[in-house]
């Protein structure tokens, strides 16, 4: 039986939006009645069959929060088991192109400096990928 439950545990794939602005990044506070509730996340959601991860993340920027974004970098898959669930993270540096932030999916945003994201309550399966994305920034050599 433990077995089975084991196998059954649902695998999702899920492409994400690092979004930059005016060099801070959003964060996204989870709703409370949501899976993973009050947690912080970036914007995205589950890759629809047949959708290419970028194309999913232009549709779910504009699903949930109007704006319509170019995708750029990517930065390493992260896939990480919940109890009940596993998730592999793809995530994408991006930016807004056209839109102003409406909040349909979230109960709050937050925009904030690359160095200090890790001080929020994210959902577990982003903290690798905080972790590259902070490198990945403040790691660059002052001009
Ligand atoms: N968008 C997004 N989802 C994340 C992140 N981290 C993380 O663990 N997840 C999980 O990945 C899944 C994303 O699915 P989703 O956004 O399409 O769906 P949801 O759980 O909010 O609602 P739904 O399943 O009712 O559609 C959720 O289980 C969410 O908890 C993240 O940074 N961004």
């Amino acid at each position: 039986m433990s077995n089975e439950t084991a196998s059954a545990k649902r695998h999702v794939h899920v492409a994400c939006a690092i979004i930059e602005r005016d060099g801070l990044v959003l964060s996204a506070l989870r709703k409370a009645s949501a899976n993973l509730p009050l947690k912080w996340e970036f914007p995205g959601g589950k890759l629809e069959p047949g959708e290419e991860l970028e194309e999913c993340l232009r549709r779910e920027l504009i699903e949930e929060m109007g704006v319509e974004i170019a995708v750029g970098r990517p930065l390493t898959p992260a896939t990480h088991s919940y109890e009940n669930l596993t998730v592999t993270l793809y995530p994408f540096v991006c930016s807004i192109t056209a839109g102003e932030i409406v909040l349909y999916e979230h109960t709050a945003i937050t925009w904030l400096p690359p160095a200090t994201l890790h001080e929020l309550d994210w959902a577990e399966a982003d903290f690798p990928i905080i972790a590259e994305y902070q490198q990945s920034v403040l790691a660059q050599p002052a001009a």
